[in-house]
């Protein structure tokens, strides 16, 4: 036996064989043989009762193939949808037959079933064998044809099972036309089809679930564009059940997604946006060829809007994680009243997925309480987005957030572009400055949060979003909605969960934290010792120790009463730890501090807004910045006399600090070569605070020329 009779899967194959008197005493010889990969059982039934024994069979165990021969095989390959094999009988078993039947009669007949062979006629008449020959195509029609044999004087008949019985119940010898030799050829060729067809259908599986598992919808048509393969999407799209729709033509299902012209041309058609049923499509069309012959074609159906998220998807992933939120609400540091009821909030609002309004002086923590929500929500591990509403002209803004279609304006880049809130999918974006947005755009963002869809600049189809907004602004947006600035609808569509974030000087005794806190924090990203106890290096000494920067920028802080900006605080500590690690060891330090103090003492905030005691923290900023800083308070922790150096630089501070003049804009623009974010940081302010000092300078006196980048 060959290698082609291994079972597939490693399970035996099931063959039944149907056949009675000797043709069962055949299988019965010729089975055993073929045990090792196939399960034969042999039921000597003939007709109806067969078809109904192996139909019981299959729905038991599974039947693989039939092997059967005659009238009893054509009749179970009518009534049966499973393969059967009949049993052949080839020129030598008809040689046997006849040597056979010559031993003992005189008078040979032969029934064929269906036609007599025509080499077996011109055989007889070449040999002069004398063999009557006849041939029956239905069961009844046989004793006919034994009959006649019989009225020939035939002794002897060679036929098939039905024949041979019939025979013998006229009295005569009957000889089966099969041989051992037929019988298993005709089990080699079911074990082959059985294994073959296993093969196809285990296929066929793999294919179904493949099909079944996609979100887009398959096709597939034979050349006469009947439906051969649909899968549950595509059946869905049609809004019928598969099995239904088999055997159908595609177009007179739907005519939008005929394939006749596929079939046709065999070009291939990609990405054709099309409706059906009231929903938008994108379909590709394809010829399907098998050995290099077209034997029909495919048909992909494809949401757009599962494409866009796709899209958004690879591209959120080419990105590095600048859409992630850095801060937690542990991050928002104060122990005083007012924090920890903006802290609980926070926890609160973290809980739902409303929107959430938080309102703060610039630099107060508006981003940070922003990140710290979203990382303590549902939607920690999705995009956290933020965009500066301020930050970008009307126009720039709106594609900003809501993107582009391709060719939706000139200039607007090819393939268009994902906006932010779609970026922001599944996540948070963040809406800083939203008071500075343009009402045009108000009524777009209103909608989007009605509706939970965008609309890209351009295009028909808006996309649904799944986003959280959180909203800030420094301003009085109540006052604003009632003079017309902003939109009340939406102000009441954000104002649904508001955070109050107070100034700093409304939670001074947080100061000390806050300081150490940043001080901490800065001194991380220099990668300087990180201890407010240690040394900054060796030019610590010229400066004071970290313990002492600390607190004399407390206490400048304190007596500044500061004016609110943890940012420029922030801003404030870094220069001080940065002239401080720079300080050339033994150098003469005063006169390094005396270039840069006028800035230093500008970035505590006194350049913003001069408020009453200021001498007091300039004394102290003066005193860290002076040679004898380390001094600057004595041993029980008490400002001492202030020397006359300390007093000098005081002094000297205030004057040149005494407001963030549009000069000191306009010089600091100039020094950074018109970059604005440089310019924000040398004046120690955030880039919102210098876009609407700018603002204020451009409306205010016309007469200052501002760089070419404003
Ligand atoms: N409570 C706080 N604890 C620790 N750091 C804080 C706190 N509040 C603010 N900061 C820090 O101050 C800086 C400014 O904060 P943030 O950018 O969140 O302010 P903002 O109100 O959004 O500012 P703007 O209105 O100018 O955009 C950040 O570096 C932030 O880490």
């Amino acid at each position: 036996m060959s290698s082609v009779f291994t079972a597939s899967q490693g399970t035996r194959l099931r063959l039944v064989a149907a056949g009675m008197h000797e043709l069962r005493l055949l299988f019965e010889e010729v089975a055993p043989q073929y045990s090792p990969v196939a399960e034969i059982t042999i039921i000597d039934k003939g007709y109806s009762q067969a078809v109904s024994d192996i139909q019981a069979m299959r729905q038991d165990q599974g039947v693989d193939i039939v092997v059967s021969a005659g009238t009893n095989g054509s009749f179970l390959r009518q009534h049966l949808d499973i393969p059967v094999v009949m049993v052949k009988a080839g020129g030598l078993d008809i040689m046997r037959g006849l040597a056979r039947a010559s031993r003992g009669s005189r008078r040979i007949g032969l029934v064929a079933y269906g036609a007599v062979p025509p080499e077996l006629r011109h055989f007889n008449d070449l040999f002069g064998l004398g063999v009557a020959l006849r041939a029956y195509s239905a069961e009844e029609e046989a004793e006919g044809c034994v009959r006649e044999l019989l009225a020939l004087g035939v002794e002897s008949i060679i036929g098939h099972g039905l024949v041979t019985d019939l025979a013998r119940s006229y009295g005569i010898e009957g000889i089966l036309l099969y041989s051992q030799g037929a019988v298993r050829e005709a089990i080699e060729d079911a074990v082959e089809v059985a294994r073959i067809s296993r093969l196809e259908s285990a296929r066929r599986e793999k294919l179904n679930t493949i099909l079944g598992r996609l979100k887009d919808g398959v096709v597939a048509v034979d050349l006469d564009e009947r439906i051969e393969i649909i899968n549950p999407a595509m059946a869905a799209v049609l809004g019928r059940p598969a099995d239904q729709l088999v055997g159908q033509r595609l177009g007179m299902v739907n005519s939008v997604l005929s394939l006749q012209d596929t079939l046709r041309t065999g070009q291939t058609e990609a990405e054709l946006v099309r409706q059906v049923g009231g929903k938008t499509v994108v379909l590709t069309r394809m010829p399907v060829l098998e050995q290099g012959r077209h034997t029909g074609a495919v048909l992909v159906c494809q949401d757009p809007v599962a494409i866009q998220r796709m899209d958004r998807s690879l591209r959120s992933r080419g990105k590095p994680r600048s859409n992630a939120a850095r801060y937690g609400l542990e991050q928002l540091v104060g122990r005083s009243p007012a924090i920890g009821r903006v802290r609980q909030r926070a926890l609160t609002c973290a809980r739902s997925d409303a929107t959430v309004l938080i309102i703060g002086e610039s630099g107060t923590g508006k981003e940070l309480l922003a990140q710290g929500i979203h990382n303590a929500s549902n939607r920690r591990a999705q995009p956290f987005v933020a965009v500066n509403c301020a930050a970008f002209p009307d126009s720039l803004l709106e594609s900003e957030l809501f993107g582009y279609v391709d060719g939706a304006f000139t200039g607007s880049s090819r393939g268009g572009k994902v906006g932010l809130f779609e970026a922001a999918h599944t996540g948070t974006l963040f809406l800083d400055e939203i008071g500075e947005m343009p009402l045009p755009l108000q009524t777009r963002l209103l909608r989007v949060l009605q509706e939970r869809e965008v609309l890209r600049i351009g295009a028909t189809q808006p996309t649904p979003v799944d986003v959280r907004i959180i909203a800030a602004t420094h301003q009085d947006l109540a006052e604003r909605a009632r003079s017309g600035h902003f939109r009340s609808d939406l102000y009441y569509r954000l104002n649904i969960l508001l955070l109050t974030l107070p100034p700093l000087r409304e939670r001074l005794s947080d100061l000390p934290l806050l300081v150490s806190h940043l001080h901490e924090k800065i001194a991380r990203r220099l990668g300087v010792s990180n201890s407010v106890e240690s040394t900054l290096g060796e030019a610590g000494h010229a400066a004071g120790g970290g313990r002492e920067v600390v607190q004399a920028i407390v206490e400048a802080a304190r007596g500044y009463a500061w004016p609110g900006n943890i940012r420029e605080l922030e801003n404030l500590i870094e220069r001080v730890m940065v002239f401080c690690e720079s300080a050339p060891a033994g150098g003469d330090a005063a006169i390094e501090l005396r270039s840069i103090a006028p800035e230093l003492f500008m970035a505590a905030g006194g350049a913003q807004r001069p408020v009453p005691g200021n001498r007091q923290a300039a004394l102290a900023v003066a005193g860290v910045l002076t040679k004898g800083a380390a001094t600057a308070l004595n041993e029980k922790g008490a400002p001492e006399e202030p020397s006359g150096e300390k007093v000098f630089y005081a002094d000297r501070l205030l004057k040149d600090t005494a407001a963030l003049t549009p000069q000191a804009v306009l010089e600091a623009l100039k020094a950074c070569d018109g970059n604005r974010a440089a310019a924000a940081a040398a004046l120690g302010i955030s880039r919102t605070t210098l876009w609407r000092r700018l603002k204020r300078m451009e409306a205010g006196a016309r007469n200052y020329r501002l760089p070419n980048t404003f």
